[in-house]
């Protein structure tokens, strides 16, 4: 018997729909990771019997934000919020193309196998996204994280991205206008607040553009300095 229960399966799949195909390649990912879970620390514990709307649901609210995207990069994936479940949805799409970055060879090989058995166009990389990131970017149109880094280190992993265009999606917490306050400071930043669909205090920011800042405060590229909300939505 699964231990997530079946009314927040449909109460998450209510406020995030998805075909029925997409449902059952979900279903797949959350049985492994229930099996994964007894020896592997891929969620916190607590969460579990909300898997559905904590972590899928938290996950699926990206993707009407980045519209008909294909290649897309998730860095720190952990147990795959949001990157496996991204997956999931860009399998109907064709020459779809998701890699996740995971440093944690364990978690890897977890995700590797949730890929394998939910059939889904995943590229799983077990390094450090320091490594990788200047490599993978070019081509990448949405890069993800949740839960990775504070706003202003998660900036430094995700520029390689960013510069080439790729649209920052980042799932965050409450205290997303200190974060974006604290990353104004090193960086100008193009930035969209929305309210989180699923966790109460939560939030989606959405990245069009961060420049470093240089040691004038301009932008390396252009002038100007901080940061610029495209909205706070509630
Ligand atoms: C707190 S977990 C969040 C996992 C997942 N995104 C989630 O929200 O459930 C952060 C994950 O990022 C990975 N990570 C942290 N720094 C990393 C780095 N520099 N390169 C690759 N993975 C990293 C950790 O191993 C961990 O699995």
């Amino acid at each position: 018997m699964s231990r997530n229960d079946s009314s927040d399966r449909a109460r998450a799949l209510s406020l995030t729909p998805v075909s029925r195909e997409t449902e059952q390649r979900l279903d797949v990912i959350v049985g492994l990771l229930e099996k994964w879970q007894r020896t592997i620390n891929l969620v916190a514990a607590a969460s579990l019997p909300q898997v559905w709307t904590r972590h899928v649901a938290d996950s699926l609210q990206l993707i009407p934000l980045a519209g008909e995207v294909r290649r897309w990069v998730d860095l720190g994936s952990g147990g795959g919020f949001p990157g496996l479940v991204v997956a999931a949805v860009l399998a109907e799409r064709p020459d779809a193309d998701v890699t996740l970055v995971e440093s944690d060879s364990r978690k890897a090989a977890f995700l590797r196998e949730a890929a394998r058995l939910a059939e889904l166009p995943v590229t799983v990389l077990p390094s450090r996204i320091e490594q990788v990131a200047a490599v993978l970017a070019p081509g990448v149109e949405v890069v993800s994280a949740r839960a990775l880094a504070p706003l202003p280190r998660l900036l430094e992993l995700a520029a390689p991205f960013l510069a080439q265009g790729a649209t920052g999606l980042f799932l965050k917490g409450q205290d997303v206008d200190n974060e974006l306050t604290q990353a104004a400071k090193s960086w100008r930043i193009e930035a969209e607040i929305r309210a989180s669909l699923t966790d109460g205090g939560g939030h989606v920011l959405i990245v069009r553009n961060a420049v470093p800042l240089g040691p004038d405060g301009a932008g390396e590229s252009s002038g100007g300095k901080g940061f610029s909300q495209g909205g706070h939505h509630g």
